[in-house]
């Protein structure tokens, strides 16, 4: 029935106060009011409706998704929303779309790389959204290899102009978010040529549309690259193709006038290229700091899965009945726990490696700032394998979130389906996972070469064995006398354990700070301990390896896991509860907040556009004809 929580029983066993893991979760008492003020904002609109996407085509999809960014930015500007307001009002609406890259890597590459003169030239121009912009650095035949773009610039020194070109087919620019349809304005990625000497790659920004007419400008080639994975899903999306022929760039930002994109280097008006003293990959620097954004949006997909499949295995009952009374709650079976709850347990652990590693972009770009670049390599070490870390593991733990919701975890109105198309291109986007873990190898392989074994010594006591799994993995690859080339597979899984030492880590030490409210820090350590143990079982063939750990130990911690699980049982519902998501962002039945599943599964289904009439288009051009045709043969 409506107005009836089916899942009461459930929130009324809940050991520790709720209210106060809110707070926990969204970061801190301000975070939480703004959340939850804005998802219920964004909830209460009709103009955000989502549940209808699956049933719409490609160009119906996308100007809808096109209506509701106008819809969100007329929303912001009526109640003056401020920029903390804004994001989180985009992130409830929670529609992939042009917005993305225009606020999440067009305007963050201006500010962390352009200079004063060209931030004040551009920033005002994308803070009103009156030039809209994407992040062109993808070519079709570079990615990974941005060493390798092949897109150039040249410097004319007789019109004080760059000439941007695609001379090849696989330089055209691929992938960029927001170009196919929508952006004005592109940071494009090219080879600096002055003087007929190459300087590598640097950023540009050029105009792309008239903002007069949208129409391409002169030399602009632009499109859509078509259809992507998953019906409704990412294609929102206008991912496109671009191609410059000669390309006059008169707001290059390599030019002297407007000065370099980077502080990293100049072009003066003499076309004479200055190299700066700093480490070219500062050019990488947009990249690093959306690694660190995507990390806390890890945390955001896994725990909404988790919310949903949680819910659903407190509500769904299969076999069990003991003399007619009611089937075992799914929820209870040891193997559902062991499949669900080392997710929960991750969801929070990504949480607070988010907080960190936003700190420590912080700390870093700090320090930029006073041309300290002694913790660069570390940052790009932990955002590249943090990054690869968690997306990898929120997309097979988004997938097994479905798995464990049964034959129902597959309907669109599960929103899990949906959930997983649109999240699993986070494992190549911003970085290829396999490639970003062969950066950390490479500095841990730098880092054992300079420090000897012992990769560092101040990790909290916990995480001994950790640490000494890594130093393990590193001896036994760095031993050997083969390249780098010829281990990397082995190096790679090195980065990974490094990466979950990290993660282990800093959530014991998120535990050792104050956390307020009634069972809170309590119900965080069961977590951490879950976090920590599932992945000392998952892995147990190389912490016996170390000897760090004996069979016997192996064998313990798996108890200690099953003891775990019962714990964490009574409190499931309230942990997925703090994450304070709204019936609307979790776009569920399965997960909706009442637990009402059935009644709403059995609704839903007549929604569908095929149950519009009884008797289905093509019945009486297809199938009659075969019926009749049968009946015939039957007579026979
Ligand atoms: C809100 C969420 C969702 C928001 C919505 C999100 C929507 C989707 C957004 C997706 C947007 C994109 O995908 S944008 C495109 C993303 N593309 C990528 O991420 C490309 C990945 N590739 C790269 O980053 C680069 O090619 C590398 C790092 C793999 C290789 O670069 P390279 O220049 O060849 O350097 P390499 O020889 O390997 O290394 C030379 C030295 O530089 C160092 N180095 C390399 N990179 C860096 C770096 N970034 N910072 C510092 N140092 C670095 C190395 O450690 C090494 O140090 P030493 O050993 O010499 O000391
Ligand atoms: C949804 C989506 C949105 C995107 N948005 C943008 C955007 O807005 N702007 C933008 O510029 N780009 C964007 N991209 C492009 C994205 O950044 C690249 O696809 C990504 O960096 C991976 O590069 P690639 O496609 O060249 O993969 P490849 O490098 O071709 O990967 C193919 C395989 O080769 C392997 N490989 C590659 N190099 C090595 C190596 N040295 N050693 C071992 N294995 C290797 C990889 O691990 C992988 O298994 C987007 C991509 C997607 C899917």
């Amino acid at each position: 029935m409506e107005g009836v929580d089916h899942l009461a029983h459930e929130r009324n066993k809940s050991e520790f106060d709720v209210d106060a893991m809110k707070i926990v979760w969204a970061g801190s008492p301000h975070a939480f009011d703004v959340s939850d003020r804005i998802s219920k904002l964004v909830a209460s609109d009709p103009g955000f409706r989502k549940d209808n996407r699956s049933t719409l085509s490609r160009k119906e999809l996308f100007k809808n998704t096109l209506r509701k960014a106008a819809y969100a930015w007329k929303t912001i500007v009526d109640l003056r929303l401020s920029e903390e307001e804004a994001a989180k009002l985009r992130f409830y609406v929670d529609e992939p779309a042009f917005t993305d890259l225009h606020w999440g890597m067009f305007i963050p590459a201006i500010k962390g790389q352009g200079t004063e003169e060209q931030q004040q030239k551009w920033l005002p121009l994308a803070y009103k959204m009156q030039i809209i912009g994407c992040y062109a650095q993808t070519e079709l035949g570079h990615g990974s290899n941005v060493q390798g773009l092949e897109t150039t610039a040249t410097f004319d020194s007789q019109t004080d102009e760059f000439i941007i070109h695609s001379p090849t087919l696989t330089s055209s620019k691929w992938w960029p978010g927001g170009l196919g349809k929508v952006a004005t304005h592109a940071i494009a990625y090219a080879r600096l040529i002055v003087g007929g000497r190459e300087h590598g790659v640097h950023g540009f920004i050029v105009q792309l549309r008239s903002l007069e007419d949208h129409s391409p400008l002169l030399g602009i080639t632009v499109g859509d690259i078509g259809m992507k994975f998953g019906n409704g899903a990412y294609n929102t999306m206008d991912n496109g193709v671009l191609q410059f022929d000669h390309v006059l760039d008169v707001y290059s930002i390599a030019f002297a006038s407007i000065a370099v994109m980077l502080w990293v280097s100049q072009v003066t008006c003499e076309g004479k290229y200055k190299q700066s003293d700093v480490p070219r990959q500062l050019v990488y620097g947009t990249m690093v700091y959306v690694r660190q954004t995507i990390v806390a949006d890890a945390s955001c997909a896994l725990s909404r899965a988790v919310c949903i499949a949680t819910r659903y295995s407190a509500v769904r009952r299969q076999f069990g009945s003991q003399n007619g009374g009611p089937e075992t709650q799914v929820i209870d079976y040891k193997t559902q726990q062991s499949r669900l709850f080392p997710l929960l347990a991750s969801a929070y652990a990504f949480r607070f490696i988010g907080e960190w590693l936003k700190w420590l972009y912080a700390d870093v770009t700090q320090r930029l700032q006073a041309n300290d670049f002694s913790t660069l390599p570390e940052a790009h070490a932990c955002t590249a394998g943090l990054k690869s870390l968690t997306t990898t593991a929120t997309a097979d733990g988004i997938e097994e979130c479905r798995k464990l919701c049964g034959g129902h975890g597959y309907l669109c109105s599960s929103g899990l389906p949906e959930l997983f198309a649109v999240y699993v291109p986070a494992c190549t986007y911003e970085g290829d996972n396999t490639v970003l873990l062969l950066q950390v190898a490479r500095f841990l392989m730098k880092t054992v070469s300079q420090l000897g074994s012992r990769l560092s010594s101040k990790k909290p006591v916990g995480t001994i064995a950790y640490m000494t799994r890594v130093e393990h993995l590193m001896q036994c690859r760095c031993g050997v006398q083969r390249g780098f080339a010829e281990l990397s597979a082995d190096l790679v899984e090195a980065a990974v354990a490094h990466c979950q030492l990290i993660v282990v880590s800093k959530f014991i030490e998120k535990l050792q700070q104050e956390i307020p409210g009634k069972g809170v820090k309590q119900q965080l350590e069961v977590l951490c301990n879950i976090y920590a143990l599932f992945l000392l079982h998952k892995h147990q063939g190389d912490f016996l390896s170390t000897g760090c750990i004996t069979p016997k130990h192996a064998a313990l911690a798996n108890d200690e896991l099953r003891s775990l699980y019962s714990q964490v049982r009574p409190n499931a519902i309230a942990l997925v509860d703090a994450f304070n998501y709204t019936d609307h962002y979790l776009g569920s039945i399965l997960g909706c907040y009442d637990g009402n599943v059935y009644p709403k599964l059995y609704e839903a289904a007549w929604k569908d556009p095929l149950n519009e009439s009884v008797v289905p288009d093509g019945y009486h051009l297809y199938i009659r004809p075969l019926l009749k045709q049968e009946i015939r043969t039957a007579r026979l």
